[in-house]
C-alpha cells in the first residue's frame, strides 16, 4: 500500500472561488497534487483513470479562467471529470466512487451544480452547451458555456450536427477538443489522421512552437468583434481547418499540460465576447503516471490498483466472461464461413472483437463512436451476401434504433446483433444499464431476439445468429463472468422460437429469459425445499415466444413468474400480452412478471441491483409465496424451517 499522497496546496482548495484566489504561480503545484489524489482516490475505487489524468491542467485552467459555477463546463461522456470533482467540493467523497451511494463516475446534475449537465454516453456536450448558450441569451443571463470532448467523441455524428448548428447561428460557445490520439483503444478514421495533421503539419508545428507569441496575437482579432467575420481571422492561426469551415474560430493545437499556454489563451477566448470558438488541446491520456501512459488503453477503465506498481485487483473466477465466450464462438464461426464480419464502434476491446481482429484484421471495422453509422454500414454489407456481426453494448445500441428499424428491420436484412452489457452494468450504473433492448427490439417487427442463460447457451446463440440469413436476429449476454458450466466444443443452431424446460415439477412454473436462470435455480432449490417443487423453463427466445410452451406451463401451474434482466415493455410484458390474449389469465393461473424496476437505478454492485429489483433468489422466493397466498408471517415461519 502506498502513502497516501501529500497535498498540502490541495488541501487548502476547497472550492473553484479559492482555486481562483490562488497565486498563478502556485497553479502547477496544485495540478500535481491534484493528479496524486486522484490516482490515490481511484486506486482504492476502480474506475476511469486514464481520462481524468490527461486533463488535469486543463481542469485547474478552465476553473481558474471561468466563473463556474455561473460559467458551465460540460464534460463529455464524464469519464475525465474525477479532478473537476475533486475540485469542486467532492473530494471527501472521492473514495466512494462508483460504490452503492457513494458518487457517480460520471458528471451528474443532481450531485453538483458544478456539473450542468449529466452525461455517461459521449458526443452530446456540443449540443448541450450551445442550448446552454441559447437558453443564456434568451434569459438575458449572459454566461460562458464550454464543452470539453475528446477526440474519440468527436467521431460521432452528433458532434457535426450540434457544429453544423452552432457554426450557423454564430453562438457564444467554446468548444475545447481535447485531443490525446485515443478513444478507449487508438482512434480510428480520417478524422484522426486530420487531427494528427493539424498537431505536427508543418504549419501547425510552428504555431504550436509559437504558443507564447499566440498570446499576444491572440487578442487584437478576437477582441475586435467588428473583425470576427472576416475570413482571415477565422483562420489566423492554421489556414483553414475543417473547424473554421463549419463556422468557427479556431484556436491551436495547444500543449495541454502547459498552464502557461493554456491560462492566457483560454483568458483571451473568454474575453472574445465571440463565438463560436474551438480551442484544440493536446494532451496524453494517462499523463503523469507512468503505468497508466505506458499501457496500450492508457489506463481508460481500472479496477483497484496498487498505485506502486500499478498492478491491477482481479478477482478470480471460474468461468470465462461472456464477452470472451462470444469472441471466441465468433472466431470459430468466421473459421467456418468468410462472410462473417465484425462491426464494433469504438469498443474493440470491450465487446472482445480485439480477439477476431487479431485472427481476421481484415474482417473487423471499427468504426469509432458511431453506433447509427456501425447498424446501417452493417445493413449494407448484408445487402450483399455479408454475414455482419455488429457487437454494441444494449446501452449504447439506444442510440441507433432507427437504423435498426428503418435500415435493418424493414428490409429484412440478417444483421446479427450481439448485444453485450444486457441488464445492469454495476458501477457505471444507469447511464450504462443495458434494460432497455429487450423492450425497444421487442417492439419492431421481424427480429429474432435472444438471450443467453449461460455461456453454454451464448455459444448456441452465436451459432444459431451465424446460420440465420431470414432476417435480423439479435442475443443479448451480460457484463461479468458466466456460471461455469460445462462448455460444449461447438454451438449447437437451436431451433428458433424455441424454449426448453430445464426442470419439471408443478403448482409454480418459474420462466426465465437471460442469466437469471442461475438466480431462478437457487430460487427453485429453496421452493423444493418447502415442498414446493417448482418447473423451470428457460425462454431462451423473446421473439417469436415460445407461444406453445408458456401455454403450456399456464395450463399445467397456478402460478407462473417470469424473470428477465429488463424493464417494462420487455420479456414479462410479451408473456403477459400472449397469455391475456388468448385468454390464458381467464382462469385460476396467476402470472408474475419480475422485471427491471421503472426507475433508474444508482450504481452499485450488479448482485446489489438485482437484489434491489426483486430479482434474485431471494424476491424471486417471495414472488413465489405471496402470489400462492402465504402472508409475511407464514412466509417467515416458512422460510425459518429451510
Ligand atoms: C455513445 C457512446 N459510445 C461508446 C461509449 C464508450 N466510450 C466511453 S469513453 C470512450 C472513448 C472516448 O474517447 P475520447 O472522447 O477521446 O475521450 P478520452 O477517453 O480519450 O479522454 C468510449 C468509446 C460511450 N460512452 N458512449
Ligand atoms: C465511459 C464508458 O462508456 C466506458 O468506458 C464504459 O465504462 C466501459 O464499460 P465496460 O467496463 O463495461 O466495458
Ligand atoms: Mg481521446
Amino acid at each position: 500500500m502506498a502513502d497516501k499522497p501529500s497535498t498540502p496546496l490541495l488541501d487548502t482548495v476547497n472550492s473553484p472561488a479559492e482555486l481562483r484566489a490562488l497565486p498563478r504561480e502556485d497553479l502547477r503545484q496544485l495540478a500535481d497534487e491534484l493528479r496524486s489524489e486522484m490516482i490515490d482516490a481511484v486506486s482504492v475505487t476502480g474506475g476511469h483513470l486514464g481520462a481524468g489524468l490527461g486533463v488535469v491542467e486543463l481542469t485547474v485552467a478552465l476553473h481558474t479562467v471561468f466563473d463556474t459555477p455561473h460559467d458551465r463546463i460540460i464534460w463529455d461522456v464524464g469519464h475525465q471529470a474525477y479532478p473537476h470533482k475533486i475540485l469542486t467540493g467532492r473530494r471527501d467523497r472521492m473514495r466512494t466512487l462508483r460504490q452503492k451511494d457513494g458518487l457517480s463516475g460520471f458528471t451528474r446534475r443532481a450531485e453538483s451544480e458544478y456539473d450542468p449537465f449529466g452525461a455517461g454516453h459521449s458526443s452530446t456536450s456540443i449540443s448541450a452547451g450551445l442550448g446552454m448558450a441559447v437558453a443564456s441569451d434568451h434569459l438575458g443571463t449572459p454566461r460562458n458555456v464550454i464543452a470539453v470532448i475528446g477526440d474519440g467523441a468527436m467521431s460521432a455524428g452528433m458532434a457535426y450536427e450540434a457544429m453544423n448548428n452552432a457554426g450557423a447561428m454564430d453562438a457564444r460557445l467554446i468548444v475545447v477538443l481535447n485531443d490525446n490520439d485515443m478513444s478507449i483503444a487508438p482512434p480510428t478514421g480520417a478524422l484522426r489522421t486530420y487531427l494528427a495533421k493539424l498537431v505536427s503539419g508543418p504549419v501547425y508545428r510552428g504555431t504550436r512552437e509559437a504558443a507564447k507569441a499566440v498570446v499576444q496575437k491572440l487578442p487584437p482579432f478576437l477582441h475586435e468583434p467588428a473583425r470576427k467575420t472576416e475570413e482571415f481571422a477565422r483562420s489566423f492561426f492554421t489556414g483553414g481547418t475543417l473547424f473554421e469551415e463549419l463556422g468557427f474560430y479556431y484556436v491551436g493545437p495547444l500543449d495541454g499540460h502547459n498552464l502557461d499556454d493554456l491560462l492566457p489563451i483560454l483568458e483571451n477566448v473568454r474575453d472574445a465576447g465571440a463565438g463560436p470558438i474551438l480551442v484544440h488541446v493536446v494532451t496524453k491520456k494517462g499523463k503523469g503516471y507512468a503505468p497508466a501512459e505506458n499501457s496500450a488503453d492508457k489506463y481508460h477503465g481500472v479496477s483497484k490498483f496498487n498505485v506502486i506498481t500499478g498492478a491491477q485487483a482481479k478477482a478470480p473466477s471460474n468461468a470465462p466472461s461472456y464477452t470472451s465466450v462470444f469472441a471466441e464462438t465468433l472466431i470459430q464461426e468466421a473459421r467456418d464461413d468468410e462472410r462473417i464480419v465484425a462491426v464494433t464502434a469504438a469498443m474493440p476491446s470491450g465487446t472482445g472483437l480485439d480477439k477476431f481482429a487479431e485472427l481476421f484484421p481484415n474482417r473487423i471495422y471499427d468504426v469509432g463512436i458511431a453506433e447509427q453509422h456501425a447498424v446501417t454500414f452493417a445493413a449494407g454489407m448484408a445487402t450483399e451476401g455479408m454475414k455482419p456481426f455488429c457487437a454494441i453494448y444494449s446501452t449504447f445500441l439506444q442510440r441507433a434504433y432507427d437504423q435498426v428499424v428503418h435500415d435493418v428491420a424493414i428490409q429484412g436484412l440478417p444483421v446479427r446483433f450481439a448485444i453485450d452489457r444486457a441488464g445492469y452494468v454495476g458501477a457505471d450504473g444507469p447511464t450504462h444499464a443495458g434494460n432497455y433492448d429487450n423492450a425497444y427490439l421487442g417492439a419492431i417487427p421481424g427480429i429474432v431476439q435472444m438471450a443467453a442463460a449461460d455461456e453454454a447457451e451464448l455459444r448456441h446463440m452465436v451459432a444459431t445468429a451465424a446460420a440465420y440469413d431470414a432476417g435480423p436476429i439479435a442475443f443479448r449476454y451480460p457484463r461479468g463472468d458466466g456460471m461455469g458450466v460445462d462448455m460444449p466444443e461447438r454451438g449447437a443452431i437451436l431451433p428458433i422460437g424455441k424454449g426448453r424446460i430445464v426442470r419439471q415439477g408443478g403448482t409454480i412454473a418459474l420462466l426465465s429469459y437471460g442469466t437469471r436462470l442461475g438466480e431462478v435455480l437457487a430460487a427453485a432449490d429453496r421452493l423444493a425445499a418447502l415442498g414446493l417443487n417448482p418447473t423451470v423453463a428457460d425462454a431462451r427466445f423473446l421473439k417469436p415466444l415460445d407461444e406453445e410452451l408458456i401455454a403450456r406451463l399456464a395450463a399445467t401451474h397456478d402460478v407462473v413468474i417470469s424473470t428477465e434482466e429488463g424493464g417494462l415493455g420487455g420479456f414479462g410484458s410479451h408473456v403477459a400480452t400472449f397469455l391475456a390474449a388468448n385468454g390464458l389469465l381467464d382462469g385460476k393461473t396467476r402470472f408474475r412478471p419480475l422485471m427491471i424496476p421503472d426507475r433508474f437505478v444508482e450504481h452499485a454492485s450488479q448482485a446489489d441491483m438485482y437484489a434491489e429489483a426483486g430479482l434474485d433468489r431471494t424476491g424471486i422466493v417471495n414472488t413465489a409465496l405471496t402470489t400462492l397466498g402465504y402472508d409475511q408471517a407464514a412466509m417467515t415461519a416458512a422460510l425459518a424451517k429451510i
